[in-house]
């Protein structure tokens, strides 16, 4: 479970018996034949598979080059996570589980998880900063509709971090019954691993659907933003291989790396361990963990998937940072130029332009990971709407 010096599952004794179980059926349940079926099924029938890749006219024009966006804003739910959360709720089912747990920081993910507890009449407790639960208030009334418990994290900076560490919590003191869907290629092995399987169907659709449209599979750029890092997995994914596609990874620097709020983790972190895995992350010199802050929930922490870590360090990806302004600002600009309101996650990768020189006839990939109903408030407020 590692990707060059990251990754691995660096657990307390008592997670032991549930990730070690993880990790000797996650692979042959996921191959069954009767899974594949289940999950192909619900992902075209119930999340809406496949999910466009749309020519951005108005944008390529502005920017002098080809601009494609997968659209996993038009998932059901609003968002890329419940590719991951569809693929983990079977594998629960297969494990017998009668309890599921998750974190979230967005609420995407859990809305996610909510949805497919909903779907299979499984009780869900989804753990969330007092912070979070405030900036995207939408997404807690979803979840709350959608009959699962929010518990808010009141520790720490009461962000993403603070409510994985809950849910951490709570699985250890549940062991049998319970499963904690990690929401993104972050924790111990197996779950990067899981996770970016789960959402490889994002890269799979993109190959498949640019031989439409342009005659090749192979774009110049695949370009994600990067919280924990499992939209970028899933739009990497089948390209990894190739090194005439070049990689992009889109980081919130908030308010500025060198400013003190920041979550460019790769800019700012140092090897180190973070809930249970490998990676790097922003820590104090005697390797406490540091405060991260953007102005997205979703971006808003301090680790990174060890998968990026090692696309960072054997230079496979080129890491951008971009700061709370100028995520708002593209925001607003996409919702203008093509009538897509963004999540202001997704909104960081569309930033990269004043970073970035593209010619005329590369192709770009943007995954458009979500949507922006759960960040109207905060657009709103920003740009005093
Ligand atoms: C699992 C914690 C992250 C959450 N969301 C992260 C997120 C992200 C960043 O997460 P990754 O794709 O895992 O890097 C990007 N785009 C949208 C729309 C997101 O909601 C959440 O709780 O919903």
């Amino acid at each position: 479970g590692y990707y060059g010096d990251f990754g691995g599952a660096f657990i307390p004794e008592m997670l032991y018996p549930n990730v070690e179980e993880l990790r000797s059926h996650y692979l042959d349940i996921i191959g069954e034949t009767s899974f594949q079926e289940e999950f192909q099924a619900l992902l075209r029938d119930y999340v809406g598979r496949p999910t466009p890749l749309y020519f951005a006219k108005r944008l390529s024009e502005k920017y002098g080059t080809k601009i494609y966006l997968k659209r996993e804003d038009l998932c059901h739910t609003g968002a890329h996570k419940v590719n991951n959360t569809i693929g983990q709720i079977l594998l629960a089912q297969r494990l017998g589980k009668k309890r599921i747990i998750a974190e979230t920081g967005a609420g995407q993910h859990g809305v996610a998880t909510a949805t497919v507890c909903a779907l299979m009449g499984i009780e869900c407790i989804v753990y969330m900063g007092a912070v979070d639960i405030e900036r995207q208030a939408p997404n807690v009334a979803r979840m709350k509709m959608l009959g699962a418990k929010v518990v808010p994290a009141t520790s720490g900076s009461k962000t993403l971090k603070d409510a994985t560490n809950e849910a951490i919590r709570d699985w250890i003191n549940n062991p049998v019954d319970t499963h904690y869907i990690i929401g993104s290629v972050v924790g111990p092995h197996p779950y990067p691993d899981m996770v970016a399987r789960f959402q490889a169907i994002i890269s799979k659709e993109t190959k498949k659907q640019l031989l439409e449209k342009e005659g090749r599979e192979d774009p110049d750029y695949v370009i994600a933003c990067v919280g924990g890092g499992s939209n970028a997995a899933g739009m990497y994914y089948h390209y990894l291989d190739n090194p005439k596609v070049k990689i992009i990874a889109v980081e919130a620097a908030g308010k500025g790396v060198s400013s003190g709020e920041s979550a460019a983790t790769t800019a700012l972190g140092k090897e180190g361990i973070i809930h249970g895995s490998k990676t790097l992350l922003m820590q104090t010199g005697d390797g406490q963990i540091t405060e991260p802050y953007s102005i997205s929930a979703g971006l808003d922490y301090p680790g990174i998937g060890p998968m990026h870590a090692h696309l960072y360090r054997s230079g496979r990806a080129q890491f951008v940072s971009v700061t709370d302004e100028a995520a708002m600002q593209a925001g607003i600009e996409v919702s203008k130029l093509e009538g897509i309101i963004p999540a202001i996650e997704t909104s960081h990768a569309f930033a990269i332009f004043d970073q970035m020189d593209f010619k005329e006839d590369d192709v770009l990939v943007f995954n458009l990971s979500g949507r922006g109903d759960k960040d109207l408030q905060t657009y709103i407020d920003y740009f005093g709407l």
